[in-house]
């Protein structure tokens, strides 16, 4: 449904600024696609550009087929691109009531079409009855709604969400992400929505987009690339980690033995080897690590360390380990039942596969 290839922007001026460098994304007809970055990474310009509120300095964009954007120019009005846009602050018309925010798109539809799709997609939304309000009568989380039921109400082919519950607090944020996902979900919406926030990003996708320096670093169903990143940068950036020295031995090459690396947690199986052998660095996830009491764990294997500090969250909870023989403290995460106190011996061992970077990347090369 949308098709971006090599789509790169400058914004000209004293210093240009190169937003987009050579961006490739697929969003599939049907899919919720997130587009995950840092501040600063070209995101809401990847979203204007789609929109057809950006130009492109070069590459090219196609929804359903047809090229709106070529040769770095826009080739197809916003207007006409059947795009809806969410905005980050919903950006409602104060003085038009919720009604006719929302039938604003619907302008070349006859009176009595446009009232009964409005009433339509505010029973969507869940604001069946309030079309007679201003946009200040009502809770944050019911703007977002009208600002939802306004880009879907033309039905459009892509719906594009920038950041819109990023002004929310955090529990009106997940429930109303929940309640949006589900929603368009139902509709068969595809949509791309731009967020900084790795939790909602993970949660909402089907199809997660992870940008770095206005490039996508990685793309792929969140999962995946939680537990295999491409590098270890995007490995931090998506949630905690923890990084060690390893080694797989160069006989591994012509061996099976090459499937595991050896480190401070001892031989660990390596997810997805490609025959490489050498130092590396070892990536490990703090919940694949398992912890028990070091009196209670006998010979099991696994490596002996010191509780030094302990986070309780209700459902889980953090423990920071030192061990003598790592640098740096190791961050594990435990279920919330599972109590350890400050100075109690513990043994930690991992017993999933873990990811093993070379080159540049790695901190002993
Ligand atoms: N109109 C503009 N003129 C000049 N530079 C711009 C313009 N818009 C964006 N930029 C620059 O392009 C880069 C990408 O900006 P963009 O707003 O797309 O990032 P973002 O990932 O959406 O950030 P945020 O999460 O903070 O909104 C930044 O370096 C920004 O300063």
């Amino acid at each position: 449904m949308l098709k971006i290839r090599g789509l790169s922007k400058t914004f000209a001026g004293q210093e240009p600024a190169q937003a987009l460098d050579h961006v490739d994304i697929d969003v599939a007809e049907g899919q919720f696609a997130t587009i995950l970055g840092p501040s600063g990474c070209g995101k809401t310009t990847l979203l204007r550009s789609i929109a057809g509120f950006e130009e492109p300095s070069a590459g090219t964009i196609s929804i359903a087929g047809r090229e709106v954007a070529a040769g770095g120019r826009s080739v197809v009005p916003a207007h006409e691109r059947g795009v809806g846009i969410v905005p980050q602050d919903g950006a409602l018309f104060p003085h038009l009531s919720v009604a006719q925010n929302i039938g604003f798109g619907l302008a070349g539809k006859p009176r009595r079409e446009r009232a009964r799709r409005v009433a339509e997609v505010l029973d969507l939304v869940g604001l069946g009855g309030l079309g007679a309000r201003r946009p200040h009568e009502l809770s944050g989380g019911q703007q977002q709604r009208v600002a939802l039921a306004r880009a879907i109400a033309p039905n459009p082919r892509v719906i594009l969400l920038d950041e819109p519950f990023s002004a929310l607090d955090a529990y009106l944020r997940q429930s109303l992400r929940e309640e949006v996902r589900n929603l368009l979900r139902d509709i068969g919406a595809t949509v791309v929505l731009v967020t900084h926030d790795q939790a909602e990003a993970m949660t909402l996708a089907d199809h997660l987009v992870v940008m770095r320096d206005g490039k996508v670093a990685q793309a792929g169903k969140p999962r995946e690339t939680y537990f295999r990143p491409c590098d270890i940068e995007l490995a931090r950036f998506l949630g905690d980690a923890v990084v060690v020295n390893g080694e797989i031995p160069c006989s591994a090459a012509s061996t099976s033995s090459g499937s595991t690396v050896s480190c401070a947690f001892g031989e660990l199986a390596i997810g997805s080897w490609h025959g490489q052998s050498g130092r590396c660095d070892v990536l490990i996830r703090p919940e694949n690590i398992s912890v028990r009491g070091a009196t209670d764990s006998g010979s099991l294997p696994g490596v002996i360390g010191t509780v030094v500090d302990q986070s309780f969250y209700g459902h889980d909870g953090t423990l920071q380990v030192h061990i003598p023989q790592l640098p740096e403290k190791v961050l594990v995460r435990v279920m919330g039942d599972q109590a350890f106190d400050v100075g109690e011996s513990v043994k930690l061992s991992v017993d999933r596969a873990v990811c093993t970077y070379f080159g540049p990347a790695t901190s002993q090369n």
